[in-house]
């Protein structure tokens, strides 16, 4: 009998113990689960707003923001294959500044971005990520500033339509955050939406760019300039400085239409397009406003300053021969007229814009009738 009942209260402590541990253990799991189900959360609204991102510094800068924050990493970075730069060269034409990004880094070729695999993988099995300890000399290059010292990573492949778009790079201070043996499907579905939403976005930009550029000569166009020339004229409004707005027509054109035929015509708007560009700063926008005229909007720039740019570019327009890809030599010369808005004027940007392109062109019609190969500026009387 005493024997039944000791072991019984030892049965009973050993029931409490065990559901001791058993409740410490499901408090335990359902932490887990809430913690889990945080972090789910956290992805899905990360997801949300890297699909809704409309542009591609909207996108990088959601990424960069969010992505370690939500994720606890110490260091995100993104590789994108830019084999001829033209992203790079696009989205610094629409005017992204890079230095806010030193995370995102345009490599040329897959291979630098560490996958075993070739561009295109139809008939090869997908590239998968790569997870393991930190080694400088190997993942130097794509965490080219780690501000702590990382101890395992993640470089996951970006991947769309069967290609390699770039990678996307995870580190973590914590050796055991990243091992061969972790599964990959979280991070893979996650580059893969960051891989849908980048492609879209350097699609849109592309289509972007292409509308508001010149496809012979590579500057802007009118449609650029009539947006920039609003904004522009706001600004300098509101910071009071003046605007200078010139046109460049090139002189006698037909002729050297009628003489090298349009291909050489198209040659020689190419080089004048060059020659302009040379005597210009970066805050200058260069368009061709359609036939052989150009246009430049020049910004902080009185009516001196900008004729004084006006005289350069006349003299590099005739400066030397045009070498064609025929082996003939064209001489050519530029007629410029050029008119400033003031930083304190009443109209509204609009009527301002048409003024000031309307006075630049009445400019050059004088420096035409004037004998053509001149600079005029626009006078009121
Ligand atoms: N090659 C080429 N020619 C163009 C293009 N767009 C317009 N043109 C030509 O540019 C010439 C413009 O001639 P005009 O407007 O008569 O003027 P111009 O001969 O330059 O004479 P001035 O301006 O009075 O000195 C025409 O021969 C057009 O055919 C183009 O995209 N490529």
């Amino acid at each position: 009998m005493t024997q039944s009942l000791h072991s019984d209260a030892e049965r009973a402590a050993e029931l409490a113990a065990e559901n001791r541990a058993l409740r410490a253990r499901m408090a335990y799991m359902l932490e887990q689960a809430e913690r889990n189900h945080e972090i789910m959360m956290r992805h899905q609204a990360f997801d949300l707003e890297i699909v809704g991102a409309t542009s591609f510094p909207d996108l990088v800068g959601s990424i960069f923001r969010t992505l370690p924050a939500i994720s606890e990493l110490e260091s995100v970075t993104l590789a994108l294959v830019d084999e001829d730069a033209d992203i790079r060269t696009v989205m610094e034409k629409l005017g992204v500044d890079f230095a806010a990004f030193p995370d995102l880094l345009f490599v040329s070729g897959i291979d630098q971005l560490g996958f075993e695999v070739g561009a295109r993988f139809a008939h090869a099995s997908a590239p998968k990520p790569v997870l393991g300890m930190f080694d400088a000399a190997r993942h130097g290059r794509q965490f080219p500033q780690p501000g702590k010292r990382l101890q395992s990573v993640a470089i996951v492949p970006l991947l769309r339509n069967k290609r390699i778009i770039g990678s996307l790079n995870l580190g973590s201070v914590d050796p055991t955050r990243f091992t061969p043996s972790l599964g990959t499907d979280f991070v893979e579905h996650m580059a893969s939406i960051i891989a849908i939403c980048l492609e879209n976005v350097i699609s849109n930009e592309m289509l972007k760019y292409i509308g508001l550029t010149d496809s012979l000569t590579g500057v802007y166009n009118r449609r650029y300039i009539d947006r920039r020339l609003l904004e522009e004229i706001s600004r300098a409004r509101r910071q009071q400085y003046d605007i200078s707005f010139m046109y460049i027509d090139i002189d006698h054109f037909k002729r050297v239409n009628d003489t090298l035929g349009h291909g050489g015509g198209d040659e020689v708007l190419r080089e004048v397009a060059n020659r302009i560009k040379g005597e210009l700063r970066l805050s200058d926008a260069l368009a061709r406003f359609g036939g052989e005229e150009f246009v430049v909007l020049l910004i902080d720039a009185d009516l001196d300053s900008a004729a004084f740019v006006a005289e350069r570019i006349r003299a590099a327009i005739s400066a030397s021969m045009i070498a064609l890809s025929g082996g003939l030599q064209v001489s050519i010369t530029g007629s410029v007229g050029v008119a400033s808005l003031s930083g304190t004027g009443e109209a509204t940007a609009e009527a301002a814009a048409k003024e000031l392109i309307a006075h630049a062109d009445e400019a050059l019609y004088q420096a035409k009738s004037g004998g053509r190969n001149r600079v005029v500026r626009y006078s009121a009387e």
